[in-house]
């Protein structure tokens, strides 16, 4: 190759390893569809895979080795050259990806917020004292506990098609899912209500789309560069922060959301102990330039929430274990 001339060349063959389960594939089909778009003569395929998160689901995550979970054995397609991207609900990726592995891409957001599903009530203010609501995020349970005492939180694991059939079966008046999973798979119309924020802040990542590639991969990390979406890269990079600060894992009721507000980036956070009698919130807005200034308002967040005592919620979770709650997803 001559020096000083653009070495830039279209990929030949793109392969994506996904999860198995129907969002999973739907989201690793869009990203086909978007690089196929952008390199018509490439050969773009998806590598089906099933995780040990998938496989177990009659324990709690966190007992079994929580979010890395679902990406381990992408990530070991990764690194043998099975596969060149890993698509990946930016919510269920850890907040340190294990060495040698890169997030090289954030598409642009979903809708990140919570969405109330039931076939008999429009809203959590509809529920009758009692009424069983079925979620295995600490997070929404959490919420739940502090602002609706009356009702009953119950754990529902399993992909969005098994929730919903649980919901359908009777076992839950209501359930709470986040809006993005539902609207990709062309089921808005189950959903009575959106929680907005303020009344069920979202999980860090939530709605966004990360792709991960082996470190090493500049190649794949340049094909990959227009599907990404600075402002939402922001966004979640404040919002990981606040949890990497934290170091909640998944046993520890956690949010952060970040919004755009014109060139404000405004970031929520709290952590709750899991029955919500104890809620923590800070927030802190900047205008960040980078994704590394992103991250330092995440911090700021998190230090606030350190100093109204996060880390003794933290110590208390951990210490009690998975017994405090049975429900552990984001
Ligand atoms: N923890 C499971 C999970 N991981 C990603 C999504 C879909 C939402 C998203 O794209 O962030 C879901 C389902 C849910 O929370 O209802």
């Amino acid at each position: 190759m001559t020096a000083g001339v653009s070495s830039f060349q279209p990929p030949k063959k793109l392969v994506i390893a996904s999860r198995e389960s129907r969002l999973a594939m739907w989201q690793a089909e869009h990203v086909q569809v978007a690089l196929q778009k952008l390199y018509p003569s490439c050969d773009v395929t998806i590598l089906g895979m099933t995780t040990r998160g998938d496989q177990i689901l009659d324990r709690t995550l966190s007992k079994v080795g929580g979010k890395g979970l679902f990406v381990k054995e992408l990530e070991a397609a990764l690194a043998d050259g099975r596969a060149d991207l890993a698509v990946h609900s930016l919510k269920d990726v850890p907040m340190d990806l294990p060495p040698g592995f890169a997030l090289a891409a954030i598409l642009s957001r979903e809708d990140p917020r919570d969405a109330f599903v039931s076939n008999q009530y429009d809203g959590l203010d509809a529920l009758p004292p009692g009424s069983v609501v079925g979620t295995s995020s600490l997070r929404r349970e959490a919420l739940l506990r502090a602002r609706y005492p009356s009702l009953v939180v119950r754990p529902l694991r399993g992909n969005l098609d098994t929730r919903l059939r649980k919901l359908d079966a009777g076992e839950y008046a209501a359930i709470i899912l986040a809006a993005s999973g539902l609207k990709r798979l062309g089921l808005a119309d189950r959903i009575r209500s959106v929680l907005e924020p303020e009344v069920s802040l979202p999980a860090a990542g939530q709605g966004a789309l990360g792709i991960e590639t082996a470190d090493d991969r500049d190649d794949v990390a340049a094909w990959l560069a227009p599907l990404h979406d600075a402002r939402t890269a922001y966004a979640v990079s404040a919002e990981r922060a606040v949890s990497r600060a934290l170091a909640g894992g998944c046993e520890v009721p956690l949010a952060a959301y970040a919004d755009w507000h014109g060139e404000r980036l405004l970031l929520r956070g709290f952590v709750a102990m899991p029955d919500g009698s104890r809620i923590l919130r800070a927030e802190a807005c900047s205008t960040p330039a980078s994704e590394a200034a992103a991250e330092v308002l995440g911090r700021q967040v998190a230090d606030a929430l350190a100093e109204q005592g996060a880390h003794d919620i933290v110590q208390t979770v951990r210490g009690a274990g998975a017994r405090v709650s049975p429900a552990t997803d984001v």
